[in-house]
């Protein structure tokens, strides 16, 4: 099982405003790659291009060395890419299982008809899904939430639904987006576990926004850093925390001169 990201030249611009300039870099398989950069950087944009949410202007994304750019999310899930959100977006009303089988979709033999009229090879194809979805909360510590209500769980909750939700797609790319937003500490700490057992156990590649410099260096392979859309460097974690240039991007010039 791969799971090799690959982007080349990729920009996007809304009218005139540029957001991503000619952004280039590779993720091997089964590497934790971050992207990191200040407030506005253009991640999330840089997410969308890949999980199909916006059409770069210009550039190519390979997913295991196949154009991807411009497909649909669905079709993206079929390449193999899952994603999660800045903000969980769930159905708040529905039980957390029922969140989570909401990204099992992509896996249910045949096509809309089929799933429609609900025909045996679709019911058992559900049936093995819900037993799948529930297996996955019991092994992201959700089991004993799968029949409540998802508005009764926290926020880090939410983000451990969501996050079972796209493993249920069974990716080989997984696209990680902030996932350590608003979480307490000792949450961080079983997050970080939980992304090195996706790569160990699952052979999933992963690739993480983040603002938090301690899971980005706990976790990650190599990172690059964004600034105005524009890949600033490449790296580790080390080497982008000791780079003038990022310093610089996040703090100010002054500042950075002021602290040098
Ligand atoms: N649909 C859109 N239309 C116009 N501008 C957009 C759109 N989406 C993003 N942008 C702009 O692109 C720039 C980058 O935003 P983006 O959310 O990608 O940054 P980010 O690095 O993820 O920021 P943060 O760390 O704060 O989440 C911002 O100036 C934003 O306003």
């Amino acid at each position: 099982m791969a799971g090799e990201l690959t982007l080349q030249d990729v920009s996007l611009q809304f009218g005139g405003i540029k957001v991503l300039q000619d952004v280039s870099f590779a993720v091997e398989p089964n590497q934790i790659f971050g992207l990191v950069g200040p407030n506005g950087a253009g991640k999330t944009s840089l997410f969308n291009c890949i999980s199909g949410h916006y059409r770069p202007t210009a550039g190519t994304v390979l997913i295991d060395g196949t154009e991807v750019q411009g497909a649909r999310p669905a079709t993206l899930a079929r390449h193999g890419l899952a994603r999660t959100f800045q903000h969980p977006a769930l159905q708040l009303h529905e039980t957390v299982l029922e969140n989570v089988l909401l990204g099992a979709h992509a896996r249910l033999p045949g096509g809309a008809l089929e799933w429609a009229v609900r025909t045996p090879r679709t019911r058992r194809a559900e049936k093995e899904l819900r037993a799948e979805a529930l297996d996955l909360l019991e092994r992201n510590g959700l089991g004993w939430a799968a029949h409540l209500q998802a508005d009764e769980l926290s926020h880090g909750l939410h983000k451990g639904i969501e996050l079972c939700r796209a493993l249920l797609m069974k990716p080989k790319l997984l696209l990680l987006d902030e996932p350590a937003a608003g979480l307490p500490h000792s949450e961080v700490e079983t997050l970080i576990a939980t992304v090195r057992r996706l790569r160990t156990d699952d052979d999933i590649t992963v690739v993480i926004v983040e603002h938090h410099m301690g899971l980005i260096a706990a976790l990650t392979d190599r990172v690059v850093v964004l600034d105005h859309g524009a890949k600033l460097m490449e790296g580790t974690a080390a080497e982008a925390q000791s780079d003038a240039r990022v310093i610089e991007a996040y703090i100010g010039k002054d500042a950075a001169d002021d602290a040098a």
